[in-house]
């Protein structure tokens, strides 16, 4: 077991605090359970030391779904108000779906942390997942690898939320023992949640499978997909370049880098291109590096893109497949085959439907003809249903096209972040919140 690395509650909270020079505002999120309890108390503990320009907040999800939860956020507020520290309880409302009820409640609890940031004026949002839970993660994605491994990786010390707050995991290297033991010594109770022993749960199973088993990675795994991710953002940088605002080329000088580098490239661009959020299975990828390695032209469709070689260069697209029409409501978004964030502030609904006989391509003396047309079947075209004088005319300078990339913008880790700001320059999109630093 790789003990190096294992650190006590208190010096991972005093590490995170000093790691950041500007002051910031925490949001812990706080259900009640030992890591999370363990978590505010650390910080209340360091940022109350004098001197320390930080604060924290907190917030508690009650997801309605267990009789007792409300009674358990009741707990946490409780407890808050003790310590002199601000606190919400949010609660998931409305009608909660019959299947798929853990993906559900963690999109529902990241959307209602992020609000409570908001009021609660945070800059950064801080959550309890210790080294228990980094291995299990880690051995339950090693069970179903099929993406290139690279959820080996394992959860990331931050990952910024749907663009617009940091979620960071400042005890990813304390086991949660040692977080018990903390907070008896400081005389603080906390929650079971009777889930964590259900054996019906595929984390619970690994848990009680491997009891004293090593609980951090042993590897650099996430330093390694860092560097992959840093080497991919420079081939980006230096090989590709955007046609027409949706299909990508790389010239011939990407052949020349580490296949490894390239194979990333490649799974993000068509993931990107094909709307997607997630990459490519790996037997994909490999025949797509087969045919790449061939030197041949050829095409191959992999994850809604088409990736199709011409020469020496690669040309990564949407395929044209299943782009379908919708409509847009009046003073709605709308995220358009996962490529494209629609937005009608007008008070009339309109359609997007790519149309390639009104479709003018753009002057290109290196695109073929069947790619401008190509591109004509998959880029948006606006249309309003208002009176017949309005249809079919150019959307007024109001309505907003941004390019969207699914597989990045819900949620980023942190060793995913260079790629995904060469892939945000390369589309003239505005760059990801940097992190707290
Ligand atoms: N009801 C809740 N209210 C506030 N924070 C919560 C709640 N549930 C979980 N959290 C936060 O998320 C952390 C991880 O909890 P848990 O392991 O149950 O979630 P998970 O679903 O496995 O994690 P993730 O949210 O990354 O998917 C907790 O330590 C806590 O910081």
């Amino acid at each position: 077991m790789n003990t190096s690395l294992l650190t006590l509650p208190q010096d991972a909270a005093r590490r995170l605090l000093t790691s950041l020079r500007k002051p910031t505002r925490f949001l812990a999120a706080v259900s009640g359970g030992s890591d999370s309890t363990g978590l505010l108390i650390a910080l209340h503990r360091a940022v109350s030391q004098h001197d320390c320009p930080h604060s924290i907040a907190a917030a508690t999800v009650d997801h309605a779904l267990r009789p007792e939860s409300t009674a358990e956020a009741r707990t946490v507020a409780s407890l808050c108000a003790s310590l002199d520290i601000p606190h919400r309880i949010v609660t998931w409302q409305g009608d909660k779906p019959s299947t798929g009820i853990s993906a559900a409640a963690r999109q529902a609890r990241y959307r209602l942390l992020s609000t409570a940031a908001d009021e609660l004026g945070a800059t950064a949002m801080v959550t309890g997942h210790t080294a228990d839970d980094q291995y299990e993660t880690i051995a339950m994605r090693a069970a179903r690898a099929t993406q290139d491994n690279l959820g080996l990786s394992g959860m990331a010390a931050a990952t910024l939320y749907d663009r617009r707050i940091w979620v960071l995991r400042p005890f990813l290297a304390v086991r949660r023992a040692a977080i018990r033991d903390y907070l008896s010594e400081a005389g603080i109770g906390w929650v079971d949640d009777p889930s964590n022993v259900d054996p019906h749960y595929e984390r619970v199973r690994i848990r009680l499978g491997h009891g004293a088993r090593p609980s951090t990675p042993e590897n650099n795994a996430a330093e390694r997909r860092r560097e992959l991710s840093s080497a991919a953002a420079s081939l980006v940088g230096r090989c590709a370049t955007l046609h027409a605002g949706c299909l990508v080329s790389l010239s011939a000088d990407a052949r020349n880098a580490a296949p490894q580098v390239l194979r990333h490239t490649l799974a993000t661009l068509a993931t990107i291109a094909g709307g997607r959020t997630y990459r490519p299975s790996a037997a994909a990828m490999d025949q797509l590096m087969q045919l790449v390695a061939s030197g041949s032209p050829g095409r191959m469709t992999l994850s809604g893109a088409l990736v199709q070689l011409r020469r020496d260069d690669i040309y990564i697209m949407r395929e044209v497949r299943d782009v379908l029409p919708r409509d847009v409501a009046a003073q709605s978004s709308l995220l358009w085959d996962g490529r494209y964030l629609i937005t009608n502030p007008s008070d009339d609904r309109f359609h997007v439907h790519p149309d390639a006989a009104t479709f003018a391509p753009p002057a290109s003396d290196t695109l073929s003809p069947a790619m401008l047309r190509h591109i004509g079947r998959i880029t948006p075209e606006i249309r309003f249903h208002s009176g017949s004088a309005d249809k079919g005319a150019p959307p007024p300078d109001t309505v907003s096209i941004t390019p969207a990339f699914p597989l990045f913008d819900h949620f980023l880790p942190d060793f995913d972040l260079p790629l995904a700001e060469a892939i945000a320059r390369l589309f003239g999109r505005k760059a990801y919140l940097p992190l707290p630093a």
